[in-house]
């Protein structure tokens, strides 16, 4: 692993290219006409494929940085934000689960800077499988499928929940145990 790692490497750049992708979404899926539906739908998948990609290059390449750890569930939490108050605002998601998703996604953030002196939480096995949960769920709701689909897109958005909110507790109990373990070391 290099001893400097540039912060802007190839890895951080897929980040904050996922953040930029997020007010195009937006105007796709606000376009309101079948073709940028379809567009907007396209946008949020390879956006959401950077996900996967810039982790991997940062593995494989020894490109992992503190600046990507908090900026990758940062730009994660903005496109799926971003879609869940969309889809809401058109009326297609209730609000409840736009809310519930985002405090814990701004709560775990929080969380993250509240630490941040002692160390930084990177995401979790299951952080990620939630991600992923979120994002299939979300991409099954910009489609339009057919009425009997729609089942199959609650299902998810349903395990997308769960998932969403037991890690949410499992990182506030990392976070204490990690300032709890810091302050035990000063005293
Ligand atoms: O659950 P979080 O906040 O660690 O977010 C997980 C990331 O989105 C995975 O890329």
């Amino acid at each position: 692993m290099p001893t400097h790692v540039p912060v802007l490497n190839i890895a951080n750049l897929l980040t904050l290219s996922r953040l930029a992708l997020v007010p195009v979404f937006l105007l796709a899926l606000f376009a309101g006409t079948d073709f940028w539906r379809w567009a907007s739908a396209a946008i949020f998948a390879i956006a959401s494929i950077t996900d996967h990609i810039d982790g991997r290059i940062a593995r494989r390449l020894g490109l992992i940085t503190d600046f990507g750890k908090i900026a990758d569930p940062i730009a994660d939490k903005a496109l799926t934000g971003a879609a869940l108050v969309g889809l809401s605002a058109l009326g297609e998601l209730p609000w409840w689960v736009t809310i519930v998703i985002a405090v814990r996604e701004v709560g775990v953030t929080l969380l993250r800077f509240w630490v941040i002196r002692h160390g930084v939480i990177p995401a979790s096995p299951g952080g990620k499988a939630k991600t992923l949960a979120q994002v299939v769920a979300i991409g099954l709701f910009l489609v339009p499928l057919p009425g009997p689909l729609h089942v199959v897109a609650w299902v998810v958005m349903a395990t997308a929940i769960a998932l969403t909110v037991a890690t949410g507790v499992d990182y506030v109990v990392r976070a204490v145990r990690l300032r709890a373990r810091a302050k035990r070391a000063v005293a």
